[in-house]
This record gives structure tokens, C-alpha cells and sequence, in this order.
């Protein structure tokens, strides 16, 4: 399907003995916004590796924009629109924010330019009083904007964010999910892990929640939201 810009189907990945996804299907569709939730080490950055072609799935297969791409380099991943925020971020300490970002930029699959270097600023206007400092200098929650925004400069078609708000003060998290409903509502897709499902399924279409490499849930925000017993029993909360 045209539309479909991430297909995996029964992924099976592993950690030298340990089996750590357990027949996973998972998509994304052109302009989906999409959850992925579940307790610590259920398998979440785990999946969004398999599909990055960061860790190789031992089996099933990866499709990106319609193309099979199991198990291949990341770089052609991320050329086929694909862009990856991993946990943890990944900024370039010794550049400055201006380097960071401009050192990104590239048309999209389509050749769209929309995610330009002055509309990124207008979207972060926190880095925007930084832009000589080195990645270094910055705060957890502006490394993680100056890692979004470098990510956007790619113009992806998707954008994955792996534990969006981890360790960062409320303030800035909230900054992040605002900036998450941007982007959003640029038509970007969207993958967000977080441990917040408030926030989360404030701003996904749909939600997908992994209990030990499974997926035991897949349904709309409003599905989630008005079953708190799926919540506790699977989120813990
Ligand atoms: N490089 C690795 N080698 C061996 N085991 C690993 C490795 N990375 C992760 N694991 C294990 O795989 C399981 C799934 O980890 P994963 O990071 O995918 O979970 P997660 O749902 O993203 O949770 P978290 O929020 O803690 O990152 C865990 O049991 C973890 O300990």
C-alpha cells in the first residue's frame, strides 16, 4: 500500500539467547499519529530498532514506504523518510546548535523543503537564544528540542521519538508535547514512546502497547482511555 511508510510484520528479534520480540505487527500509515506504550523492558526501543536496522530481527519483515528493508543499514532507512530520536538523544556536543541543525538539512522523499532552518527556530524559540552555544552546553530538554529539530530538517515523513520526555522538568515536557502537536499537525507521522499516556493519547491517533515483545493492545486514544483497567494492568498505572 502507497500510504503505508512502516510495515512490520512478525518480527521475531533477539538478544543472543534471550527472545525479545515475540511476533510483532506494526505499521504506520502517511499521517498517523501513533502511541507505543508499556512498562520498563517490555520491548519498545527494541522494536523501533529492528525497524531502524539498528539490531537485526532474526525474523519477519521490515517494510519502509513500500520497499522490503529487513534488516538493512539505517542510513537507507532514514533515506526513505524515516527519521530516528533514540533514547538518550544524539547531538553533536562538540558543534554548535547551528551546526547541529544546519548540517541535517535535506528534502524529503518527495523533494519537500517544508522544514526549513527558520521555521524550526520559530518552532524551538528556546534554541533559538542558544545558537552559538556547542550541544554540550545545553540542557537535557534543549538537547532533546535541538535533537527533534535536526531531525525535521531531514523533512522525514516520519518521526520516530523514543522516551520523548524521560528525565526532563515539567515545563520542558510540556514544551515538547507542544512541540509534538506541531509537527503533527504539519503531516509528519509521528511514533512517540512515552511513559505518559495522558500526553501521549492527548496527541496519537492510535495506540499500541507491548507486554513482553507482544503487542496486547491496539486501538484508538479514545479506546485506551475510557478502560482504565487495561491501563493498570498493563501500563501499571
Ligand atoms: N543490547 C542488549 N543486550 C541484551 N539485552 C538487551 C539489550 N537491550 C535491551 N535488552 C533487553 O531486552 C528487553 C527489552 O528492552 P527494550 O529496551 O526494548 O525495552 P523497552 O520497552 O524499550 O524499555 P525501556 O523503557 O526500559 O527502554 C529488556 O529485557 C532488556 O533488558
Amino acid at each position: 500500500m502507497a500510504d503505508m511508510l512502516i510495515n512490520a510484520k512478525t518480527l521475531h528479534t533477539y538478544y543472543g539467547a534471550s527472545h525479545i520480540l515475540r511476533g510483532i505487527d506494526f505499521s504506520v500509515a502517511r499521517g498517523e499519529s501513533i502511541g507505543l506504550m508499556g512498562r520498563n523492558g517490555m520491548g519498545k526501543s527494541t522494536l523501533l530498532k529492528s525497524i531502524m536496522g539498528l539490531v537485526k530481527p532474526r525474523s519477519g519483515t521490515v517494510e519502509i514506504a513500500g520497499k522490503p528493508m529487513t534488516g538493512r543499514a539505517p542510513y537507507e532507512i532514514a533515506t526513505l523518510g524515516v527519521a530516528y530520536v533514540p533514547e538518550g538523544r544524539g547531538i553533536f556536543g562538540n558543534l554548535s546548535v547551528v551546526e547541529n541543525l544546519k548540517m541535517a538539512a535535506r528534502a524529503g522523499t518527495r523533494g519537500q523543503r517544508d522544514w526549513t532552518y527558520e521555521r524550526v527556530l520559530e518552532t524551538f524559540p528556546r534554541l533559538t537564544e542558544r545558537l552559538g552555544h556547542g550541544g554540550q552546553q545545553l540542557s537535557g530538554g534543549e538537547q532533546q528540542m535541538l535533537t527533534i529539530g535536526r531531525a525535521l530538517m531531514t523533512n522525514p515523513d516520519v518521526l520516530i521519538l523514543d522516551e520523548a520526555t524521560e528525565g526532563l522538568a515539567p515545563l520542558i515536557a510540556r514544551e515538547i508535547w507542544r512541540i509534538c502537536g506541531v509537527i503533527r499537525e504539519s503531516g509528519i507521522s509521528s511514533v512517540i514512546v512515552d511513559k505518559n499516556w495522558k500526553h501521549v493519547t492527548q496527541i496519537t491517533d492510535r495506540n499500541v502497547i507491548l507486554v513482553k515483545g507482544e503487542v496486547v493492545f491496539e486501538g484508538s486514544s479514545a479506546q485506551l482511555t475510557s478502560q482504565p483497567q487495561l491501563l493498570e494492568q498493563y501500563l501499571g498505572v
